[in-house]
C-alpha cells in the first residue's frame, strides 16, 4: 500500500523533500503539492496520509492525528517568511481591518494573538488572495507567509515589515512552531509498515538536508528568484526540530488560541511511536 504525502510548495520544504526524494527509495510514496491551508483540508478529508501541516490543525482535531517526532517547521526568533506588511507603524493598527493570506491556518491565528493578546488591540481580519501592492490599497496591513512573504520582503516597497516569529519570541522567549508533521491515526493503524518506514526516512532526510544546504540550493528551483546564499541563510533560520522547548512553545500557542476561542481547549501533543501513540 502506498502512502500519500503532502508537500507544501514553499521553499521552506525544499531541503527535506529534496533529500527525501534524492536519497531514499520513494517508490512507496506519492506526493501531493499545495499551500498549507489546502493541504490541511486534504489531510482532514483523508485524501493524504501525512503532511507537514499548520500546527493549529492538530490543535483543532487532536483525536484525528499523531505528530511525527523531532520534526517541525519552526523559528526561534525571526522566521523571515511570516510577515506583516504595513503602511503604518504597528502601534497605529489598533481598530484596523487587517488583510490576511488565504494560504495559512496557523499564522493567521498567531497574528490575532499578537495584536489582540500581546498588543491589546481590537482588530478585525479579512482573508484576501490579492497580491501585496493591491491588497495594501484596500487594507493598511497584510499578512503573507511562505514564498510570497519572502518575495515581498525582497522586492521592498517601502512598507513597515514585522516578522511574526520575532514578535512571538520577544513576548514569550519560546520557539514558534508553524508546522508539525501530522499523521492520520487511520494511516498509522492501516499502513503501519509504510508509516514506520516514512518516519525513519524523513528523520534521515532532515539530517542529510542539514548537512547539504549549499548543494541543495545550487540546484533548487527557487534559484530563479532568490540568491542561493540568501536561500541557505533562510533555511538556517528555520528550525526543523521538535525539542521540549518547541513543544512548550506550541502548547503556549494552543493556550492563547483557546483563550481567544479559536480552539475549544489546548490539547496535549501525542507523538507517533510514544506510549499512547501507535
Ligand atoms: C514558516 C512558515 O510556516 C508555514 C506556516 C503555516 C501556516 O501559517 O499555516 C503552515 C505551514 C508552514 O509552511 C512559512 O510558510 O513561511
Amino acid at each position: 500500500m502506498s502512502l500519500t504525502i503532502g508537500h507544501i510548495e514553499y521553499s521552506n520544504c525544499t531541503p527535506i523533500f529534496t533529500a527525501l526524494q534524492r536519497s531514499m527509495d520513494c517508490s512507496g510514496y506519492s506526493f501531493v503539492r499545495g499551500v498549507p491551508a489546502h493541504l490541511n483540508r486534504l489531510l482532514a478529508m483523508g485524501e493524504i496520509d501525512v503532511c507537514p501541516s499548520s500546527s493549529i490543525e492538530y490543535g483543532k482535531y487532536p483525536d484525528r492525528y499523531l505528530v511525527l517526532p523531532d520534526l517541525s517547521i519552526s523559528a526561534v526568533g525571526p522566521v523571515k517568511s511570516v510577515l506583516l506588511f504595513s503602511r503604518v507603524p504597528l502601534e497605529r493598527l489598533d481598530g484596523a481591518v487587517i488583510g490576511m493570506t488565504t494560504e495559512s491556518d496557523t499564522s493567521v491565528n498567531l497574528l490575532r494573538i499578537i495584536l489582540t493578546t500581546f498588543q491589546g488591540f481590537t482588530n478585525s481580519f479579512e482573508r484576501t488572495p490579492l497580491p501585496l501592492a493591491e491588497a495594501l490599497d484596500s487594507y493598511p496591513a497584510l499578512l503573507l507567509i511562505g514564498d510570497r512573504a519572502l518575495k515581498g520582503a525582497l522586492t521592498g516597497g517601502g512598507y513597515h515589515i514585522y516578522d511574526l516569529g520575532d514578535l512571538w519570541y520577544r513576548a514569550t522567549g519560546l520557539p514558534f512552531v508553524f508546522a508539525l508533521w501530522l499523521l492520520r491515526r487511520e494511516a498509522a493503524e492501516n499502513k503501519p509498515h509504510e508509516v514506520a518506514r516514512l518516519a525513519v526516512d524523513v528523520a534521515r532526510a532532515k539530517r542529510i538536508a542539514y548537512d547539504s544546504y549549499p548543494e541543495i540550493a545550487a540546484q533548487a528551483p527557487e534559484r530563479e528568484w532568490i540568491d542561493s546564499a540568501v536561500l541557505v541563510d533562510y533555511w538556517r533560520t528555520i528550525s526543523y526540530d521538535l525539542t521540549p522547548a518547541h513543544l512548550k512553545g506550541v502548547r503556549l500557542f494552543y493556550n492563547y488560541a483557546a483563550s481567544l476561542g479559536v480552539l475549544p481547549a489546548a490539547p496535549d501533543v501525542r507523538l507517533y511511536g510514544e506510549s499512547g501513540g501507535v
